[in-house]
């Protein structure tokens, strides 16, 4: 059950007399049954670890400021699904109402980890943009490194071969470890957006600055 859902975001960020307007961004958090998702979210928005979260989706709203800037957050906290194949188990919905997304998986519990490379695989072969958003890829529950089984290494590997930011954190532990897996997404959603607004036109505007100099020599 989704218990609130907010529309998409708003790209604006500059109002007519130039000040600064309020930037919104979706993010979707992904991964397997039981690694963590709702603990990284709540922490997020309470500072809080309280240890058990229920069997709820939900999609919260937050406001809040990243460098000096006011941001409005949409965090929809997913459910694994049951009984489904792992290919099916992100939505094309999901992935276009996101604008950057979080894929948990537990350090200690390797199927987890295998669920995470799937769905990362899903997210890149979606359709069309959905494909390039953002993703951050999260081994939480760095507290447990006694019953550790996915090295950091090969959390690492995964990320960096799917273009993807990694981090492992303990969202037990420590709200900073958390704070910077939002902000380093929320950088990662801005550049993306200022890449689309130049688009092409951004692309022939420096090639041309480059070949008319080159000529005027
Ligand atoms: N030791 C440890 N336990 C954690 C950590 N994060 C979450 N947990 C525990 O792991 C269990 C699952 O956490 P949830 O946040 O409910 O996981 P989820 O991914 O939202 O699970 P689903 O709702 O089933 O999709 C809970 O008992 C949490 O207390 C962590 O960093 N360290």
């Amino acid at each position: 059950m989704i218990v609130q859902v907010k529309p998409s975001s708003n790209y604006s960020t500059k109002t007519m007399d130039g000040t600064q307007q309020k930037m919104e961004a979706n993010i979707l958090l992904l991964g397997a049954e039981n690694v963590g998702k709702s603990a990284l979210t709540v922490r997020f928005l309470t500072r809080r670890f309280i240890g058990e979260y229920g069997d709820i989706e939900s999609i919260y709203n937050h406001n809040g400021k990243i460098d000096g800037r006011e941001i409005s957050f949409n965090i929809w906290d997913s459910l694994y699904p049951q009984n489904c194949e792992t290919s099916e188990s992100i939505t094309e919905k999901q992935l276009q109402w996101a604008d950057g997304l979080i894929l948990v998986y537990s350090i200690c519990d390797r199927s987890s980890f295998d669920v995470a490379r799937q769905q990362v695989h899903r997210i890149r072969n979606a359709k069309k943009n959905s494909g390039l958003s953002p993703v951050i890829i999260v081994g939480n529950k760095r507290d447990l490194q006694h019953r550790r089984t996915v090295s950091s290494e090969e959390g690492r590997l995964l990320a960096l071969s799917a273009d993807c930011g990694f981090f492992e954190i303990s969202a037990a532990e420590t709200y900073h470890g958390v704070l910077l897996v939002f902000h380093e997404l929320f950088d990662l959603i801005r550049e993306t957006r200022a890449l689309k607004k130049g688009g092409i036109k951004g692309i022939v505007r420096s090639m041309s600055a480059v070949f008319g100099r080159k000529r005027a020599d």
